[in-house]
This record gives structure tokens, sequence and C-alpha cells, in this order.
């Protein structure tokens, strides 16, 4: 089971995340528990990060599954929280995660929102939920939740990954493999900004995605080594 953080919002989580899933095999399935930044349909709130999980998933699961906790407007999800007067708890976002068949897949992906600190209000994080998840994980299925970083290639991105692998270790958590993508089209010294990361990153490197005029999975699957996934997540 993996969790796809990144170091930042729009990162590119979901690119990412739909090129793996993509490119795994079998049962897949992608889950976004938290999301904000949804469109109100007849049938409910609808994210696209979550309807893009979907796309590449085959497990046949409903939209609630997939995505739990939804919000219409795409800000920070504990504020969309308290202004709707929705409590957001880090052990009910992995309960909601446990009632889906996600144990059944090859592949379960589970993208989350902004980056890894990102706050549940009430001092809780949605890292508590992926350290509570891992416990449940390592105790049941005697296996742990893999963490696939993906650095958001852009000036800044160094301090983020850095910070972003800090607060993974400190909270227990592994990082099985990480991911160079570039979202800021104009960035300058790629090469040598890569060199670096690569020298600060120990964990296994699954590539890196140019910026994209037209990003979609299968164009982003084709500069991502799957098979370099520490696949035990331990
Ligand atoms: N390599 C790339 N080339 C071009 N555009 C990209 C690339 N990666 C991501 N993008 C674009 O940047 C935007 C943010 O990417 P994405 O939605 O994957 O980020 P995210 O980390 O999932 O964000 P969120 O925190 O909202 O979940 C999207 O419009 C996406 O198409
Ligand atoms: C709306 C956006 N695309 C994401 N879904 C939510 C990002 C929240 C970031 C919160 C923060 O760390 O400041
Ligand atoms: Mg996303």
């Amino acid at each position: 089971m993996y969790f796809v953080t990144g170091t930042d919002t729009d990162s590119g989580k979901t690119l990412i995340s739909s090129a793996l899933l993509f490119l795994a095999q079998g049962k897949k399935c992608g889950f976004k528990p938290i999301a904000s930044g949804c469109v109100l349909t007849p049938d409910g709130l609808r994210n696209a990060d979550a309807q893009a999980l979907m796309a590449q998933s085959n497990m046949g699961l409903r939209y609630q599954q997939v995505n739990p906790i939804a919000f219409e407007p795409a800000i920070a999800p504990h504020i969309a929280a308290q202004q709707t007067a929705t409590v957001l708890d880090a052990k009910a976002v992995v309960s909601q995660l446990l009632s889906t068949p996600i144990f059944t897949a090859d592949f379960a992906l589970i993208e989350g929102a902004g980056g890894w600190r990102l706050p549940l209000g009430g001092n809780q994080y949605l890292s508590d939920s992926v350290k509570q998840l891992d416990t449940y994980v390592q105790t049941y299925q005697g296996e742990r939740v893999g963490v696939i970083l993906v650095v958001g290639m852009k000036l800044g991105c160094l301090n983020h990954a850095l910070l972003t692998l800090q607060a993974i270790e400190a909270d227990g958590l592994k990082v099985v493999g990480w991911v160079a993508n570039q979202v800021d089209a104009n960035m300058s010294e790629i090469a040598a900004n890569l060199v670096s990361l690569q020298q600060m990153i120990t964990a296994p490197y699954l590539g890196y995605v140019p910026y994209l005029a037209q990003p979609s999975a299968e164009q982003a699957a084709t500069y991502l080594r799957f098979d370099a996934i520490s696949l035990k997540g331990n």
C-alpha cells in the first residue's frame, strides 16, 4: 500500500499517482480520502483528482469509497471543514479507507492533499492518518505503507524536499520512491537541481518527468520506473 505525498500542493501528486496506477498490473485502485476543490453535481460533490485516479483504477469502487471527504472550495481542507461544521479526524480517514476492499488490491495508492503535514484541525494532521494506517497494516498484514514523494521541480523545491523527508522520517514512515516532476516550465538549472536532489535523497529514484505541454497519465508514465519502487514498503 502506498501513500503519495508531495513537496507542496500542485507538485504533481495526481499526475504521478495516475501514471503509477497506469503502470501497475493486476487489481489496482487509487484513493483521495480528502479533497477540497470540488464541483457540485446532481450526484454530489466531485473532485477532479479522485476522478483521475478512478480513471486509472479497475476495481469498480464507488466515488464515495474513493473520496469520502469532499469540500467545494479549493482551500485548506480544515478551513473548509470549519465552514461546514465538519470534523476532520485522522482516525476517521483510516476507518473509511479500511471499509473499502483496499486489501484485495495488488496495487493500492492513496493520494494526500497538499503536502505531508496537511492540517486537519484540532492538532491533527493527514500524516497522523498515514501513521495510523501504517501501524494497522503492519499489525494485521505484516506490511508497511510506503511513501512516494513527488518533488515539484521549481525554485525552492530543495528545501521543501528536505523538510518533507525529515518529517516523514521523524514520523517513522519510509520513503520507497521519489519522483522529480517539473511543474515550472521555465525552471533554471534542472540538471544541477536533479543532481542535488539525488545526492540528498537516498530513497529509490523513480524518474524525472519533464514539463509536459499536455500532461497525461500515459505520457508521464513513459518517464517512470515503476519497478524501482521498493515493493514491500520496508
Ligand atoms: N510535469 C508536468 N508538466 C506540466 N504540467 C504539470 C506537470 N505536473 C503537473 N502539472 C500540472 O500542474 C497542476 C498540478 O498538478 P497536480 O494536480 O498533479 O498536483 P497535486 O500535487 O496533485 O495538487 P493537489 O495538492 O491539488 O492535489 C495540474 O494542472 C497538472 O496538470
Ligand atoms: C485546493 C488544493 N488544490 C488542495 N486540494 C488543498 C491544498 C491545501 C494546502 C494547505 C496548506 O498546507 O496550506
Ligand atoms: Mg492532486
